[in-house]
């Protein structure tokens, strides 16, 4: 196992990049702590597979260390890294078993018989695999075959960092979920460092105890998922994650207070705002606006444009003139038609310059 120090990492595809936009991966500094379980979430093209294979060492940066524990990488091959890989689409020997092709890479590495035997059953038995340990990987159906790939990513006991990119995309949605969850399970069994890769917010939220969120090739946060909801450092985490994502309200600041269409919004903390401008919004998540009662306080008007049914919640579409402001209304609680007004939990109201969060 090892924690993983990427430090001033960037990486261009072109030679002799020049400008910014050159680089596929934007300067980084991370850590990943020993034993934990990461993922790099963001939209197609932001630099996940770059920032994987730089660290698996399929790619050399062109700036930057990735050290493992106190060892540069930077040079080393991928064997040398010892790393397991587990890719989008399976990697099986068809005409293996599934208990010879889990007992491959141990084999390889002159693992002692007895213990590739218990260490293959234990990974099947994870997986539910243990009823086609006999059969031939062929045989199997798309979803078994990478359940193999997923077990002969997790079967070594030696590797410093388990990586999934994508791991789930030929899985049938039914069985998403179960996957899901028990890849969580399995990190608390198995102990090792892990990163997965995925575009999946559902996906990166159920694993990862920590979310690398990259956009444009840039990391924007890294935090818990709770973290992640609760505090999003950037527009984009708010937009990205959440279903609705976040509502970004133009405002401006007077009196030291963000001001939305003339209206003082309270926010919990100081704003740290520079003098020189820039484009001020209002955060704020669908789940922390109510419709008000007669409590006191400042509100904001809306028309209520649009409520749609999603299980448990409502999603609320209102407008404040040309601004739309969307809300979650638990299943059950009245929905004003017409004119209405909104009340933000100022606990959970934040305020960003830029599309970065300051207050
Ligand atoms: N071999 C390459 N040569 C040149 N440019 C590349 C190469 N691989 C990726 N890129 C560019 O680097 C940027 C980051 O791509 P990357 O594949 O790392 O993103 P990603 O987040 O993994 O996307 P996806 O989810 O679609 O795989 C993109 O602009 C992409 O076009």
């Amino acid at each position: 196992m090892a924690r993983i120090l990427i430090d001033k990492l960037r990486h261009a595809y072109v030679q002799n990049p020049q400008k910014p936009e050159d680089y596929a991966l934007k300067e980084m500094s991370l850590e990943l702590a020993d034993g934990g379980a990461y993922a790099l979430l963001g939209p197609s093209g932001c630099g996940k597979t770059t920032l994987l294979n730089l660290i698996s060492g399929l790619l050399h940066p062109t700036e930057g260390r990735i050290l493992f524990d106190d060892t540069d990488v930077g040079q080393l091959t991928p064997e040398q890294r010892n790393i397991a890989q587990v890719f989008q689409f399976p990697v099986v020997y068809d005409t293996m078993t599934v208990y010879d092709n889990l007992a491959f890479p141990l084999k390889n590495r002159g693992v002692p018989a007895g213990e590739i035997d218990s260490r293959v059953r234990e990974i099947a038995g994870m997986l539910d695999l243990g009823p086609t340990l006999n059969k031939r990987a062929a045989g199997l159906t798309a979803d078994g075959k990478q359940k193999i790939s997923l077990g002969r990513g997790l079967v070594r006991s030696d590797v410093n960092v388990i990586m999934f990119d994508e791991p789930l995309t030929v899985i049938d949605p039914h069985l998403k979920w179960v996957l899901r969850s028990k890849l969580k399970e399995l990190h608390h069994r198995i102990n090792r460092t892990m990163i997965y890769v995925t575009h999946d917010q559902t996906e990166a939220l159920t694993f990862a105890d920590r979310v690398v969120v990259m956009n444009l090739g840039e990391v924007v946060q890294v935090g818990t998922p709770v973290e992640l909801f609760e505090r999003p450092a950037h527009t984009f985490v708010g937009h990205f994650i959440g279903s609705p994502g976040m509502n970004a309200l133009p405002c401006t600041v007077e009196n030291g207070r963000p001001t939305f269409l003339g209206h003082a919004v309270p926010i919990p903390g100081e704003i740290r705002l520079p003098n020189d401008g820039g484009r001020l919004e209002i955060g704020i998540r669908p789940e922390f606006i109510k419709f008000s009662g007669l409590e006191s306080g400042p509100t904001i008007a809306v028309e209520v444009t649009k409520v749609s049914d999603a299980g448990r919640f409502r999603i609320v579409e209102t407008r404040a003139q040309e601004h739309r402001i969307r809300l979650l209304v638990p299943e059950g609680d009245p929905v004003p038609s017409g004119a209405a007004q909104l009340r933000f939990d100022p606990k959970h109201t934040h305020l960003y310059r830029d599309g970065w969060l300051v207050g």
